[in-house]
């Protein structure tokens, strides 16, 4: 049974979820040289944004398969370190928005109104009324840095309470930001006209120390800032001078530089600034949902299916992938099947989507077709992670095209390999129940169930030559579970597959391309 360590506090319904395929061990706050010290017997890890899986930690885990995150960042995953070893990293996308998202807008009001000066004075017996006056928010500007999916439902909310809304996000269309009622500005104009400013932006090196004094000097006297998307994307020394001398009016944050956050001058601020522990995503829906949504993808990985939110893989829709799978297993069949076909190194590999699938995404069935291609040499090795970095490595030319109107079958996959002195191609499809099919081979019509052994020759079409092949097999005490083949012209070239009960003896092969008329037969194992 695989091993899953679950590091951080975890919902039990992901724990219930993997439970069914993994052995669980629950140990969280586990200092670095523990984890590295423990890793190796793992194939899985799951995490939130307590621990940091340095490369060191990677490194260590020999038997990792995948590493989940229950939340969206993974900025505490080294994610390039896991790609190199085939590691894949997965999150939770969409579990946490709305809960990010309310927490955000619950700053804001909070810094409104003064909600948590006003409580304590409250619980400390004083009844101050006046010093606890608010302002509204009704009619104010905010400035929305990061119009994504946290950003898009503060965004949405906020204009329901009727605030002005402008925006910054290099990366979305003026469209999509009217359609959210924001008008898109450049981060200057923002920074100047936006009397609350939230940030829900990744931290990558452009957005690191985004706001710093120079951006904090441009806010208005009266302006706050909400921080409740990464730690360091605001200098929080700038900030707390900045709150300290008067250059803005508020900051309300939950994320830190380093967390948890411990000494610092943020902490020495009164009610101008709010500080919550990185509660963003913690609410009782959140969780489940993050929990289930990574638990079941590290399940997935486990039993050997693809994920649906791959940081480090090509990421589709649950939907999408849903519909795609299939054909993921096939373009991995095909691409086994042709490099063997092919025998030593594949030189460059055209994949051709034929059908409904030409209008489908391709660069997951692409990375399956060169999966499959390597797993020859490569074995377990190779995965939908790192297929596509050891293609490249290896220098395979890969070209993908695609013909909707092939219209033998509904969707169908071919596979055109070039080697240094042999070429083939190879289709398949799926059939109604999502059977694989081989339906040509090097341009010969025939259709095979792959087998875990197969035997593919290349002949004269002429009499007797079937029965020849039979007869050998039969002396080497080959059972024969089926049997194609395919021509273009009578008693011209022919290709024919036989599946086989087990592996072929040695030296039968030598004797099969002595029959007369055989041109060429190769073993094929799955
Ligand atoms: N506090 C928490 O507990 C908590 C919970 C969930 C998410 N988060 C954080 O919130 C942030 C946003 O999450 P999301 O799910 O909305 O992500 P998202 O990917 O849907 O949106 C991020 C947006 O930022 C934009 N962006 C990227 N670089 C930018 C730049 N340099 N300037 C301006 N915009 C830029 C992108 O175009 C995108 O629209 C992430 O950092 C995530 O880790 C925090
Ligand atoms: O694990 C958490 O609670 C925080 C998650 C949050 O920061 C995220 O990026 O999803």
């Amino acid at each position: 049974m695989p091993k899953v360590l679950v590091c951080d506090s975890i919902d039990s319904a992901g724990i219930e979820i993997l439970s069914q395929v993994a052995q669980v061990d629950i140990k969280t706050g586990l200092p670095p040289e523990e984890l590295a010290a423990i890793v190796p017997e793992y194939d899985a890890l799951m995490i939130r944004s307590g621990t940091r899986v340095t490369k060191e930690i990677i490194d260590a885990g020999v038997q990792l398969k995948i590493i989940g995150r229950a939340g969206v960042g993974v900025d505490n995953v080294d994610v390039p370190a896991a790609t190199r070893k085939g590691i894949v990293v997965v999150n939770s996308p969409e579990g946490n928005t709305i809960a990010a998202a309310e927490h955000a807008l619950a700053l804001m009001l909070s810094l409104a109104r003064h909600i948590p000066d006003a409580n304590q004075s409250v619980k400390s017996g004083k009844w101050e009324r006046k010093k606890f006056v608010g302002t509204e928010v009704y009619k104010k500007t905010l400035g929305v840095v990061g119009l994504g999916k946290i950003g898009s439902h503060v965004a949405t909310a906020a204009k329901a309470m009727g605030m002005k809304l402008i925006a910054f996000d290099p990366f979305i269309s003026a469209e999509r930001a009217d359609r959210l009622g924001c008008r898109l500005v450049d981060m200057d104009v923002l920074l100047q006209e936006a009397d609350y400013i939230t940030l829900h932006i990744p931290k990558t090196p452009e957005t690191a120390n985004i706001i710093n004094a120079e951006a904090l000097a441009k806010m208005k006297p009266n302006a706050r800032i909400i921080n409740c998307a990464r730690g360091g994307i605001i200098d929080e020394a700038a900030l707390a001078e900045a709150l300290k001398n008067g250059t803005i009016g508020g900051a309300a944050l939950d994320v830190y530089d380093s967390e948890p956050l411990g000494e610092s001058p943020l902490t020495e601020l009164g009610k101008e600034a709010i500080l919550t522990p990185h509660l963003g995503a913690s609410t009782t829906e959140a969780q489940v949902n993050v929990a289930v949504d990574v638990a079941e993808q590290i399940r997935d990985v486990l039993l050997g299916l693809p994920a649906r939110s791959a940081v480090n893989i090509p990421g589709l829709h649950p939907d999408a992938l849903e519909q795609l799978r299939p054909y993921l297993q096939l373009a991995e069949t095909l691409g086994n099947l042709v490099s063997q076909l092919v025998g030593g190194r594949v030189e460059s590999l055209n994949i051709r989507l034929q059908g409904e699938l030409a209008n489908n995404q391709s660069q997951p069935i692409v990375v399956a077709a060169l999966k499959g291609l390597l797993s020859r040499a490569l074995r377990e090795r190779v995965n939908y992670v790192n297929a596509s970095i050891e293609a490249q490595e290896r220098g395979i030319r890969v070209v993908e095209t695609r013909d909707a109107n092939a219209c033998d079958y509904k969707g169908s996959i071919l596979l055109q390999a070039k080697g240094q002195s042999e070429e083939h191609e190879i289709t398949g499809t799926l059939l109604g129940d999502g059977e694989i099919r081989i339906t040509n081979i090097d341009g010969f019509p025939i259709n095979v169930s792959p087998n875990q052994h197969m035997l593919f020759t290349r002949h004269r079409d002429m009499p007797g030559i079937i029965g020849k092949i039979g007869s050998l097999l039969g002396s080497f005490n080959v059972n024969i579970a089926s049997m194609q083949v395919g021509r273009q012209i009578v008693r011209g070239d022919a290709v024919m597959v036989l599946t086989i009960d087990d592996p072929l003896p040695e030296g039968i092969l030598e004797e099969i391309v002595k029959v007369s008329g055989i041109r060429k037969a190769s073993t094929v194992a799955l």
